[in-house]
């Protein structure tokens, strides 16, 4: 019969092949290469003491990692094949000859790291064997103490038992930084976690009751308090086993889960709730998901425990209003039935108990409010939370933009990198958009709903949550100062006209839809649609408030929407209060809202047309200079052609780096000619790619064929080339003619083969 193996071990997982692969002596090589990657101690390490160390893996890791010429030396009961640059000792590290051979080893010597994955031999009882484990790590302690160099590092396997807690506190005696953590090649199932001390402080004196057992380890008892020290937001840790209890999966019953003193620890220790009272199980609480929760609590996040506590707490004021309920009915019975009344004098202390009951029922709910808004607050805490984290990330998100603004990789206020404009795909701005296309069309009934109407086109002044997220796209459309500055307005006007504010929201939303989203609109189409509007603005009292805008968009911050024109437009109105409030009032004119009443011929209308409307008092020189600048814009190498330009010029300044120290090693040179080294270093700065610059060469195709003495046609200057017009032809055919022929030949050796 053979052996039965546990499962856990000679389970060959992915870091068992891959150490195989990888020539590494065992699995947990990679968790000694998972610890340095993230603490990174190796590196700097000069010498180094590895206890435990059979059959090498961490040695491999060690010696590969460290620098060249390092010392490693490691230690263990059986002997160790070697590896080169590493010495071995095969000695039990608990004991004195230990201490000593390593003494040998390292002379005056002292060590910048020293590891240890002991592991005792592993049996019968898993309390022991924590308790051996836990001795070998502090005997481990011992020597790094002797050996480590001030502001070393020790880095040690420990295994989660009842003496991890005073392990860890005597480390904190020795050491600066201490961390727990458990490496991805660490088994789940493995109750083993390492932990990293660095910063030695290498006291002058030590208390050998720090490596004493008996005084180092006491228990030292956890329990967790709330949801969040249940589930901490790091990975969670390996846990071993507790006192006479060998297995990790623990069940519960549902009136243990209600007894329960401290819930949350409770949901810290079980694996699994089962319901015993029919009665709460069918409760409305007790829902699916519930029952799901109950199933498997260690899977279980913060979220799902909240709501096994939150469960709990209705189910116990449930019991406690059951109780309630009952002696409520046992007291009518027994003012009820007075013939009884001497048998219910024996009965009354037990309903007085159930009374007594009854009360501390009341103050547990007492109990159970206070553990409910502490609940709250954490919830409250964890949504400032959030909106902190939000808030952050616009921030971030702005200063972002203003770094692509700097390196002129975006213009103000345009994003080429933030194209999420959430307003693009609000219905509400859809329907705007439409309306806003009518009336840009001349159809002011859609004005009308716009301005005037209670449909879903208007903006109330308590705002939905889409109105709200308008005003957000809004906002962030513009940057700080504009925001502040808008903002400020709107509460002046806020104040001035309270009774306007519906409309005022309404006018401006359209206005900032019309300038964030219509980025094919030129100036001609804003200014019909501001004519068309004009008389309604005048209505809200607001055509300040809407030139505001205006101004923002076209003094370069909305540059995107408007063009050469636009832009020469705005600044006009940028350089005086006076322009733009000329330019308002000249929109209000006769023919601003015309509605064409009456039927008129084509040519009236083309000339209308052509004619009716102000000309926008732009000159051809101004359109031209804002033409001018967006060429500039234009022409400007995008970031990544500036870099790949940059990097081609590095890499030919270190070519001719290169070039230059062959020239003069070939300079250098005495036993070749002169002629040699010219030809020498022609080569070397032809392979540079700084031969001979190339001439401007003119071809000159003539009838009488290439390389024949040709007169310098007219009007050709500089070196001129004659060549034969025909001649790419001829080589073309030449080249068919020959591909042919070779074709004809394999075939016919092919045929030959086969007869
Ligand atoms: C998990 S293995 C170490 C694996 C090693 N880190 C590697 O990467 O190859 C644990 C080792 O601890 C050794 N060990 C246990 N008790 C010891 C002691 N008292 N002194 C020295 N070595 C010990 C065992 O012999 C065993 O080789």
């Amino acid at each position: 019969m053979g052996k039965k193996l546990k499962v856990g071990k000679t389970r060959k997982d992915k870091f068992y092949h891959l150490a195989k692969e990888t020539g590494y002596r065992s699995r947990s090589s990679f968790k000694l290469i998972q610890l340095n990657r993230k603490f990174q101690f190796l590196q700097k390490a000069r010498a180094l003491v590895d206890l435990c160390a059979a059959p090498g893996g961490w040695l491999q890791v060690a010696s590969k990692f460290m620098p060249v010429s390092s010392l490693i030396i490691g230690v263990d009961l059986v002997p160790i094949k070697p590896i080169p640059n590493v010495v071995t000792l095969q000695e039990d590290i608990t004991t004195e000859k230990c201490r000593q051979a390593l003494r040998k080893e390292l002379q005056t010597w002292k060590v910048d790291v020293v590891l240890n994955d002991g592991a005792p031999n592993v049996g019968a009882n898993w309390q022991h064997d924590a308790f051996s484990q836990a001795h070998l790590t502090l005997m481990a302690l011992k020597l790094a103490c002797e050996f480590l160099n001030k502001g070393g590092s020790f880095v040690t396997k420990v295994f989660r038992s009842k003496d991890y807690q005073p392990l860890l506190w005597i480390f904190q005696q020795f050491f600066k930084k201490v961390q727990a953590t458990k490496p991805q090649a660490s088994r789940n199932e493995s109750a083993e976690i390492f932990v990293i001390c660095q910063g030695f402080v290498a006291p002058d004196k030590i208390d050998s009751k720090f490596f004493d057992p008996k005084h180092a380890f006491k228990e030292v008892e956890v329990q967790a308090k709330t949801v969040r020290e249940l589930i901490p937001d790091k990975k969670p840790k390996a846990e071993g086993y507790s006192d006479g209890d060998l297995t990790l999966f623990h069940t519960f019953t549902l009136t243990a889960f209600l007894k329960a003193d401290n819930a949350v620890d409770f949901l810290g220790k079980a694996s699994e709730i089962t319901f015993d009272n029919p009665d709460l199980e069918s409760h409305s609480a007790t829902t699916e998901e519930i029952k799901e929760c109950c199933r498997d609590i260690k899977v279980l996040g913060r979220k799902e425990l909240r709501l096994l506590l939150n469960w709990r707490s209705k189910l116990r004021r449930y019991l406690a209003k059951k109780l309630k309920d009952e002696a409520k009915q046992l007291d009518q019975e027994i003012s009820l039935s007075s013939d009884e009344e001497e048998s219910d004098s024996e009965e009354k202390p037990d309903k007085k108990k159930k009374m007594a009951e009854e009360e501390d029922g009341g103050d547990e709910e007492d109990d159970e409010e206070a553990e409910m808004e502490k609940k709250l607050a954490e919830l409250k805490a964890e949504e400032v939370a959030e909106l902190k984290r939000k808030k952050k990330k616009l921030l971030k998100e702005r200063r972002k933009q203003r770094e692509r603004v700097e390196l002129k990789m975006d213009l103000p206020g345009v994003s080429i990198a933030n194209t999420d404009d959430a307003s693009l795909f609000s219905l509400m701005t859809v329907k705007k958009q439409k309306a806003l296309t009518d009336i840009s069309k001349g159809d002011m009934q859609a004005a009308d709903a716009l301005v005037d109407g209670e449909d879903d086109l208007h903006f109330s002044d308590e705002g939905d949550d889409d109105d709200e997220a308008d005003k957000m796209s809004l906002a962030s459309d513009l940057d700080d100062d504009d925001l502040a500055d808008v903002e400020q307005r709107q509460k002046e006007l806020e104040k001035k006209a309270p009774k306007k504010k519906s409309e005022m929201c309404s006018c401006s939303c359209d206005l900032t839809i019309l300038f964030s989203n219509s980025t094919s609109m030129n100036i001609v189409d804003v200014w019909t649609l501001l004519n068309n509007f004009s008389v309604r603005l005048k209505a809200t009292g607001l055509p300040h408030f809407v030139f505001n805008w205006l101004f923002l968009c076209s003094s370069g911050k909305k540059a995107r929407i408007l063009d050469a024109e636009g832009l020469a437009l705005g600044c006009q109105i940028a350089t005086s209060k006076k322009k733009a409030r000329d330019l308002v009032d000249s929109s209000f004119h006769r023919f601003a809202n015309s509605d064409e009443p009456w039927e008129v011929p084509e040519w009236f209308l083309d000339d209308e047309r052509k004619h009716r409307k102000k000309p926008v008092p732009v000159t051809k020189e101004m359109v031209e200079e804002y033409k001018q600048k967006w060429r500039e814009i234009d022409a400007r190498p995008i970031k990544r052609v500036a870099e790949a330009k940059a990097r081609k010029k590095r890499r030919m300044l270190k070519k001719m780096e290169q070039a230059k120290k062959k020239a003069e090693a070939v300079v250098n040179t005495v036993d070749i000619s002169e002629r040699e080294k010219m030809a020498q270093l022609k080569s070397i700065y032809k392979k540079a790619g700084v031969g001979k610059e190339k001439r401007d060469v003119t071809y000159v195709v003539t009838k009488k064929g290439a390389g024949k003495k040709v007169r310098r046609p007219p009007g050709v200057k500089g070196v001129f080339k004659v060549v034969d017009g025909r001649m790419k032809k001829d080589m073309r055919g030449m080249q068919r003619k020959e591909q042919h022929t070779k074709g004809n030949k394999t075939t016919k050796t092919r045929d030959k083969r086969q007869k």
